[in-house]
């Protein structure tokens, strides 16, 4: 039987720029590298050789004519998306990107510690905010090892539909965090409570360098609170929006990324329903962090609950028939002609029916710019046909991985991060450097109350 689950009214911004444009829009001024630059760059660098790189990832499979039509960004490409170098003249791995430094002028030339292979990390500061936490998936979320008290709660960096995330700082390491905070009534009264349950779960058991990682949970009388990894980079969402649409290799790098997220996601049986770029953040490096598992479920079968966001709905969800996998594959469709368009391919002013109605019909137009291997994957993606739709069939997400769009994917080096990302974000690593985030009006209800606790024994795992 469906169950009503809950429906994300809106996507956060709706300043999408209109699909009938042929050229993005952007409230800000392109910014174009000269290949040349990027050349230079790529010469003070341990990178690969252009030709090693066109065998490996991110090696443009088509150079040519479509090359000046893919250049989207270039003509609305936000201030640090140079997005346009790396289209123009370079695989992954040689493009231009920005000076790391806070200050620095999106012309400014590149820093050599930002073109040279990445460190096989994770992107965290190391070790969590309490020492005595191990560093293991399974111990890692321990009850009752945090309280507020651990924390210098600093500026909100988003909200959700039940809380806030916030920007914090260890008062035992001093190390930066990000602590979601959930308002139970809040939480109650949406029916959300097994799904918060279910994304607190869900996020203490995954370990994987695309997904966020979770340290702990802490619960008083009114809120709920999950210490994250603070991901210094933004939203891609808001790098989406600024940029106008992302040149296809731009789009693919992060596309591939999203790929092995969902495949170690599908391995342990959970779907993860909730894809889209605000829920993609991106790390100091330039590589993506997918949070939110509000949405999450571990799914061995089929599941029938109605959730997700509008526009990035499967047709047998927005039908209420049984589901699977399958909608985070439809998802990935959705993602990746966001990424290429700049605009959802059901997006219809911004009416959820109308959306809904665009979904069951199921034509997607497709802008010539789109390059023929995208368009074919993603017809193959966006498809309401469950016995086609690739990552569904037999072959997996291998299917996904094998599709020529990604044919110059390297996925192991890829899983290392062993690929430069095509864009740094400009943030001052590991000083708490929120300036890639909106801001938003602060919280004015003061956490840690005392007071009955009317919904504690809702929430027994935080
Ligand atoms: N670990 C993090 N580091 C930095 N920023 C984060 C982190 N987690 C979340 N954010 C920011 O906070 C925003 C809201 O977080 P999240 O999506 O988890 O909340 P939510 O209540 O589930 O939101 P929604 O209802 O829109 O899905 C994100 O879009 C992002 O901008």
């Amino acid at each position: 039987m469906p169950t009503l689950g809950f429906l994300k009214k809106k996507r956060a911004k709706e300043d999408r720029p209109d699909p009938s444009s042929s050229q993005p829009t952007s409230p800000v001024t392109p910014i174009t590298p000269t290949s040349a630059r990027t050349f230079e760059s790529n010469s003070l660098t341990t990178i690969p050789t252009q030709s090693t790189v066109a065998t490996s990832i991110g090696s443009l499979s088509h150079p040519t004519a479509r090359a000046s039509q893919e250049t989207p960004a270039s003509a609305g490409g936000g201030p640090q998306m140079n997005s346009s170098a790396v289209h123009q003249a370079a695989p992954y791995g040689l493009q231009h990107t920005p000076s790391p430094a806070h200050t620095g002028t999106p012309q400014s030339l590149p820093s050599i510690n930002n073109l040279i292979n990445l460190p096989q990390t994770d992107g965290h500061y190391g070790a969590p905010p309490s020492q005595h936490q191990a560093q293991t998936s399974e111990a890692r979320v321990t009850k009752g090892k945090y309280s507020l008290g651990d924390f210098d709660l600093l500026r909100t960096l988003g909200t959700g539909s039940f809380g806030r995330v916030h920007l914090v700082q260890s008062k035992h390491n001093q190390r930066f965090y990000a602590i979601k905070v959930l308002k139970k009534a809040q939480v109650v009264k949406m029916k959300q409570v097994e799904h918060t349950n279910d994304e607190r779960r869900m996020l203490g058991e995954v370990k994987h360098p695309f997904l966020i990682t979770l340290w702990g949970t802490f619960q008083d009388p009114r809120n709920l609170y999950m210490v994250m990894d603070f991901v210094e980079g933004g939203e891609l969402f808001s790098l989406l929006r600024k940029s106008g649409r992302f040149p296809n290799p731009v789009a693919k790098f992060y596309a591939a990324e999203v790929t092995l997220a969902l495949e170690y996601l599908h391995s342990r049986n959970i779907i993860y329903r909730d894809l889209k770029p605000e829920n993609l953040l991106l790390d100091r490096h330039g590589h993506l962090k997918i949070t939110d598992f509000g949405f999450a479920k571990r799914v061995p079968d089929k599941t029938w609950t109605l959730c997700g966001t509008p526009d990035y709905l499967a047709p047998e969800v927005v039908s209420n028939k049984g589901y699977n996998k399958s909608v985070d594959w439809w998802s990935l469709g959705i993602l990746i002609y966001e990424m290429l368009c700049g605009y959802t391919p059901f997006w219809d002013s911004g009416s959820p029916m109308k959306i809904y109605e665009n979904i069951l019909r199921g034509k997607v137009k497709y802008p010539a710019y789109v390059h023929p291997d995208a368009q074919n994957l993603l017809e193959l993606l966006i498809t309401p046909d469950l016995t086609k739709r690739l990552g569904n069939l037999f072959g997996g997400s291998q299917d996904v991985k094998n599709h020529p769009w990604f044919s110059e994917v390297t996925w192991d080096r890829l899983s290392r991060k062993d690929i430069d990302a095509p864009y740094t974000p400009p943030v001052k690593a590991g000083a708490g450097d929120a300036s890639q985030f909106d801001r938003y009006p602060e919280e004015t209800e003061k956490y840690g109350q005392s007071g009955s606790d009317e919904y504690g024994s809702l929430f027994p795992d935080f």
